[in-house]
């Protein structure tokens, strides 16, 4: 391909269907991205607010179809953007596509560059101290906006929020049906925004097109961001965990994070601009920040409600191939790393078959990807999974168990695991799973939901 300049075109609201389109070109190739918003929700375009969200989205959304060529020029039909906000999408496209960099083996470090216009600097929406006050903050008129994606760690801050408040709405991005039936379970109320990809992108997908991950959480944050103003809320949750933070691999001294869009850095770096830009003061935070995965976990057996319902295996969540006909694949890595928290959360084995239908542990072909958990391998698997020494000081635990001891792969991978750490390594990591992580963005009258 012999691209030459990707284009940030225009984006454009229908009142009538309730829809946003967004418009992108590479070279001769046209792409509109369309975002369907729920019919409760009363989007007011004559409000600078929402036309600066719809903004932030139109500039990261722009990423699934920036990837197919990277080394492209960028260029705006109808902005020029501030030196911050260019340094703000710079910074996201180059950590949301490190993975796909280094997977495609490609140096992108000279590019991904958003040209900006220092001129216009004057102009730039700033300081926090003039910010619209979009709606009243006082702590006892919290309404929250709960973002929920169908997996354990949402339905952990999604019941310690129904226990708090009775203000609460769910947020869901094109929900697939594990989604929508945790919705059902839990009885709050939701706003729902169906999103088409371009078809061309599948196409030239099949054609052979650069791929890879992009920072999917940005694109869904920013949907969700949009909805908030709209509806009034004063707060954007989502449930991103503590090991959301490690890198997954580092290379050459940069840090590879499958999920950056989900670490602190990026929470902290998203909700400072899109409150600046848009010039609202709703909060954007993770509930769960404090938490590792082992510890969510715990506070996810303390009720069966979403037992029958809920997944985390992101199979269940394709929207172009076809979607697992199981809840859990129990192939993939995040199969096997949800499954070995919930061995270790207290809860019966009896429990673990009804929900997950199987046991991975017995299984030897799963070997390799325990491995990769453990951190017996160059990296960790490019999947949503903890911490490396969460994972091991966890099957250390299944070793001491009569009821697990003998799992042909916690027998299998303990030598090993002895090998790199020492047992006052993982009884020391074990103890420390359940401390809570200092540091976090979760307002003062959010802290202590999970004090009991
Ligand atoms: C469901 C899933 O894991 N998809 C990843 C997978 O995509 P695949 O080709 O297997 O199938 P589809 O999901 O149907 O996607 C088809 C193609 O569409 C393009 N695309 C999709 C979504 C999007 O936002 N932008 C796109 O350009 C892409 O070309 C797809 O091939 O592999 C892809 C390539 O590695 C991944 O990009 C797909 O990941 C989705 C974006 C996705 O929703 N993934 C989440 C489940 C996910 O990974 N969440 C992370 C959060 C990390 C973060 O930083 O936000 C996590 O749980 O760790
Ligand atoms: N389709 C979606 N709509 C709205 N929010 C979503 C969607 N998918 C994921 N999220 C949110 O994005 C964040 C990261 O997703 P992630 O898949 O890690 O969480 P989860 O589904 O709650 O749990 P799990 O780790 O068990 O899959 C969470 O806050 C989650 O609620």
């Amino acid at each position: 391909m012999t691209a030459r300049a990707f284009v940030f075109k225009d984006f454009k609201f229908d009142p009538v269907s309730n829809s946003l389109k967004l418009n992108y070109a590479l070279d001769d190739y046209e792409f509109t991205e369309t975002f369907i918003f729920d019919a409760k929700l009363n989007i007011d375009t004559s409000s600078q607010s929402i036309i600066s969200a719809f903004k932030v989205l139109h500039l990261i959304a722009g990423v699934s179809y920036l990837k197919i060529y990277p080394f492209a020029k960028i260029q705006y039909s109808d902005y020029e953007l501030t030196n911050t906000q260019a340094d703000f999408y710079h910074k996201l496209y180059q950590n949301g596509l490190a993975e796909f960099a280094y997977r495609n083996n490609l140096d992108l470090t000279e590019s991904l560059v958003f040209p900006s216009c220092s001129a216009n600097q004057h102009s730039e929406p700033d300081s926090g101290a003039t910010r619209i006050k979009a709606i009243n903050k006082e702590a006892t008129s919290i309404k929250p906006l709960v973002l929920i994606g169908g997996g354990k760690d949402s339905l952990v801050s999604v019941e310690a929020i129904k226990a708090n408040t009775d203000k609460a709405c769910l947020f869901a991005l094109n929900p697939a049906k594990p989604i929508l039936d945790c919705i059902e379970k839990s009885s709050l109320s939701s706003l729902i925004v169906k999103r088409q990809l371009d078809p061309l992108l599948f196409e030239l997908n099949e054609k052979g097109a650069l791929n890879g991950h992009v920072p999917i959480t940005a694109i869904v944050s920013s949907v969700a961001y949009i909805c908030a103003i709209s509806g009034g809320f004063t707060d954007v949750i989502t449930s991103n965990e503590s090991s959301a933070n490690e890198a997954t691999v580092v290379n050459n001294g940069q840090e590879i994070n499958h999920q950056y869009s989900k670490s602190l850095e990026f929470e902290s770096d998203f909700s400072n601009f899109i409150q600046q830009q848009t010039q609202t003061q709703i909060n954007y935070f993770s509930l769960l920040r404090q938490f590792t995965e082992m510890q969510i976990v715990r506070e996810f057996v303390k009720t069966d409600e979403y037992d029958s319902v809920f997944t985390s295996c992101n199979r269940a969540f394709r929207i172009f191939r076809e979607k697992s006909k199981q809840r859990w694949c129990l192939e993939c890595p995040k199969c096997h790393f949800v499954h070995l928290m919930f061995a270790v959360s207290g809860a019966r084995f009896e429990r673990l078959e009804a929900i997950f239908s199987g046991n991975p542990l017995t299984q030897e072909d799963n070997l390799e990807s325990y491995r990769q958990l453990v951190g017996l391998t160059e990296t960790k698997p490019w999947e949503c999974v903890g911490e490396v020494l969460e994972s091991a000081t966890a099957i250390y635990a299944l070793s001491l168990k009569p009821e697990s001891a003998n799992f042909i792969l916690v027998v299998k991978l303990m030598p090993e695991i002895l090998k790199r750490f020492s047992i006052s390594e993982l009884e020391s990591a074990y103890n420390q799973m359940s401390d809570l992580r200092s540091q976090h963005n979760i307002p003062q009258q959010y802290l202590g939901y999970f004090n009991d």
